[in-house]
C-alpha cells in the first residue's frame, strides 16, 4: 500500500477556529475550536496524509505579535528538521499576509508550507473553513508544492504568501495578489498549478535561529493635514524603525520628511517609505530625502514593516537595508 505523506498542522486561531451563536452569523463570533477539533471534523483527511498537530496560539489574528511569529517559526523549523513532508498553519485571515511574508523570509526549507484561514465561522451556513483546510492539507502533501515558499489557500485559489493581500473583510475571495495573480487553483479538489515552482524577486533569507525578540517598527499612515509630531511619538514609544504608508507613490509632507530626517540623524531610526495605495510601488526617486530614507518598492506597509524588522534584527547598516529593499520588485 502507498505510504501517505506526513503533514503537521499548527493552529493559531482565527475565524477558521471560530463559532457564532446562530448559523446566519458572520460577524461578532469568537474563537472556540482547537486545531484538533478542526482535523477531527474532516474524516476524509485520513486518506490524504498522516496528520499531527500543535496548537501554537488560539486567538483572532489581530492579537498576534512578533513573539507569536517567533514561536511559530521555531515550531515549523523543528518539524521540518524532523521527518515530515509538509506543514499547514491555520490562521486568522486579518494578518495572514504578515505571517506568510515573515515565514517566506525566515524558513529555510523547500518543503510545502501552507497557511489557511476562513471568512465564515465554523457555525455559519456554507462555512468555508473545512474545505479550505482540506485543500491546504492536499497542497502540503504534494511533491508538486515544494520550492514555492509559503502558500496561502482560500476559496479554491492558491496564492503566493509573499505577494498576497487581504482585500475585503467579508468576501470569500478576499486574498488577491493583484498583478502577480494566483499560482494555482483547485478543480474537483485536485491541484492545478499555473506555474512550475518559483520564488518571487526579492525573496531573501534571514537567520533568526538565535533571535528571541524582534525590534519594534511602527507604521504611520498618511492623511490630509498629517501631524508630523506622530513621528516623535513613535520614536518615544520605542520604534527602532518607521514605515510610512505614504500618499500615492510614497509621498509624504515636507515637514514630516524633515522630522524623519531629524530622528534618523539624532537616533539612527530609519524610515521605509511605502504606500497607502492598494497597488503600485514606491521608487527610490521619490524618497531621496535623507540618508536613512528607504523606498519599499512594491511592498505594502505591513510587509515592509516585517522586512525592516528583520533587517534591523540582522544589524544591517543603512546601505544593507537599502540593498535589501532594492531587491524587492520596484525598490
Ligand atoms: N476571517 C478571519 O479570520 C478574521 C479573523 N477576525 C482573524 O482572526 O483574523
Amino acid at each position: 500500500m502507498k505510504q501517505l505523506p506526513k503533514v503537521k498542522i499548527f493552529g493559531m486561531g482565527g475565524t477558521i477556529a471560530s463559532k457564532g451563536t446562530t448559523n446566519s452569523q458572520t460577524a461578532g463570533y469568537k474563537v472556540g475550536l482547537t486545531v484538533k477539533d478542526l482535523v477531527e471534523a474532516i474524516p476524509s483527511l485520513e486518506d490524504v496524509a498522516h496528520l499531527d498537530y500543535l496548537q501554537v496560539a488560539n486567538v483572532g489574528s489581530k492579537l498576534l505579535n512578533s513573539s507569536h511569529l517567533l514561536k511559530l517559526y521555531a515550531a515549523i523549523t523543528e518539524a521540518f528538521d524532523g521527518n515530515i513532508d509538509g506543514a499547514v498553519v491555520t490562521h486568522g485571515t486579518d494578518t495572514i499576509e504578515e505571517t506568510s511574508f515573515f515565514l517566506d523570509l525566515t524558513i529555510k526549507s523547500d518543503l510545502p508550507l501552507v497557511i489557511v484561514g476562513a471568512m465564515r465561522p465554523s457555525t455559519a451556513i456554507s462555512a468555508d473553513g473545512l474545505m479550505n483546510l482540506y485543500q491546504a492539507v492536499k497542497i502540503a502533501s504534494s511533491e508538486t508544492s515544494k520550492e514555492r515558499g509559503p502558500l496561502v489557500v482560500l476559496n479554491d485559489r492558491i496564492a503566493s504568501g509573499f505577494w498576497t493581500t487581504k482585500m475585503s473583510g467579508f468576501a470569500l475571495d478576499t486574498f488577491r495578489s493583484g498583478e502577480q495573480g494566483y499560482l494555482g487553483v483547485f478543480q474537483n479538489n485536485q491541484i492545478e498549478w499555473y506555474y512550475p515552482p518559483i520564488r518571487p524577486y526579492g525573496h531573501q533569507y534571514f537567520d533568526i535561529s538565535k533571535t528571541d525578540e524582534l525590534p519594534e517598527v511602527i507604521i504611520l499612515y498618511a492623511y490630509q493635514g498629517l501631524n508630523p509630531g506622530l513621528i516623535y511619538s513613535a520614536v518615544e514609544l520605542g520604534a527602532k524603525g518607521l514605515v510610512f504608508a505614504g500618499f500615492g507613490a510614497g509621498h509624504w509632507t515636507d515637514e514630516g520628511n524633515n522630522v524623519a530626517k531629524e530622528v534618523w540623524e539624532k537616533y539612527g531610526v530609519p524610515t521605509v517609505y511605502s504606500h497607502r495605495t492598494v497597488e503600485g510601488s514606491v521608487p527610490v526617486a521619490n524618497v531621496n530625502h535623507f540618508e536613512g530614507a528607504v523606498a519599499s518598492g512594491i511592498l505594502n506597509p505591513q510587509k515592509a514593516r516585517i522586512l525592516l524588522q528583520l533587517c534591523i534584527n540582522a544589524d544591517y547598516s543603512i546601505v544593507e537595508i537599502r540593498e535589501s529593499f532594492s531587491s524587492v520588485y520596484g525598490g
